[in-house]
């Protein structure tokens, strides 16, 4: 049976999509349709997780999923309601102060294109990180994943972030982080996996290439690195002793209708292979195949319109044309 996933959303927001036939900036616009629902890195995840377990994919027929975060306010009864319809096991965490969830804006056009506004969130303090970390990981044992995914409110440092990481591994769970700015690179060493996009891999080590940038976080001590780049495939850089071992994995050409989420959509891939292989180092020959599945659900999650939902049968398609290949340097 597969393990328990708990996934951790530090920073969940209602996702707020407009849609503007021609949007300028410095003018009004009228918006013709706005839609609202449940986001956040982590809740796309959760959501993406549930999917794969209902059709019983990667062996997650048994996978449990769980969901914790920071929450408050308004809109924090608003996300907590609509997820109880996903029927996601949710334990949040409510800062005091007035903590309130953030929104996140999607501008999109005529022709598909999206635009978004993030609010940074409200700040917490290092006892809600303790009070996050407590909750998260009542639930984490042997052979768990605990997913991290998303960006931090502002207040929180790295080192709440990389207790919580330890914490878990301590527990015997494995570990997944997804996040951006200075936090993926300085909270490298606690994962197990960390799943940055060509760009956000840039930005926290200044590197361009995948190659390198996985590199530094290897050697800050990540123990794996999957790098997304949009429809040119994903990248897994694994460390093996002093080698670095490297796969690479990329879609056939799809429609894209809404490429927002598919990162998540990977990492919830990675966490459900993980999950289900409680034994598997990702050194070696599975890695291919996480690395194909994650691949496959993400090209699957962009031809949906909305961000955390994939159609079983586009995903099976589309695996079977997914093949990773072997891209380990020459000595
Ligand atoms: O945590 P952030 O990096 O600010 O990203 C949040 C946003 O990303 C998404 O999860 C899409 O990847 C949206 O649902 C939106 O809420």
């Amino acid at each position: 049976m597969a393990g328990r996933v708990v996934v951790v959303t530090p920073n969940p927001a209602v996702d707020v999509t407009y849609e503007v036939a021609a949007p300028r900036m410095g003018e009004v616009n009228r918006v013709t349709r706005v839609t609202r629902r449940p986001g956040g890195k982590g809740v796309n995840v959760a959501s993406v997780l549930r999917q794969l377990r209902e059709l019983g994919a990667q062996g997650a027929p048994g996978l449990r999923v769980r969901l914790s975060g920071f929450l408050g306010g308004a809109q924090g009864r608003e996300l907590t309601e609509a997820l109880d319809g996903w029927g996601l096991e949710q334990h949040w965490v409510e800062p005091e102060g007035g903590y309130r969830t953030r929104t996140t804006v999607v501008v999109r056009d005529q022709d598909g294109a999206a635009t978004g506004f993030y609010e940074p969130g409200c700040p917490v303090a290092p006892a809600d990180w303790q009070a996050l970390e407590a909750t998260a990981l009542e639930a984490v044992g042997r052979g768990d994943v605990l997913v991290v995914s998303g960006s931090c409110p502002p207040g929180t440092e790295a080192q709440e972030l990389t207790g919580l990481l330890e914490a878990a591994r301590a527990r015997g769970a494995r570990t997944v982080l997804d996040t951006s700015g200075p936090l993926l690179l300085a909270c490298a060493a606690g994962a197990d996996l960390v799943k940055p996009n060509l760009e956000e891999l840039t930005q926290a080590t200044g590197e361009p290439d995948p190659r390198c940038g996985a590199e530094v976080l290897l050697d800050a001590g990540a123990r794996g690195v999957v790098v997304s780049d949009g429809p040119r495939g994903m990248h897994l850089f694994t460390a093996d002793g002093q080698r670095v071992r490297s796969w690479h994995a990329a879609p056939p050409r799809v429609e894209v209708v809404n490429p927002t989420g598919a990162g998540d959509t990977a990492v919830a891939a990675l966490a459900a292979f993980i999950a289900a292989h409680p034994s598997t180092d990702l050194i070696g020959g599975r890695a291919v195949e996480a690395l194909e599945a994650a691949v496959a659900l993400s090209a699957a999650a962009v031809r949906t319109p909305v961000a955390g939902l994939v159609d079983p049968g586009t995903y099976t398609t589309i695996l079977n044309q997914v093949k990773a290949e072997n891209t380990d340097a020459a000595d």
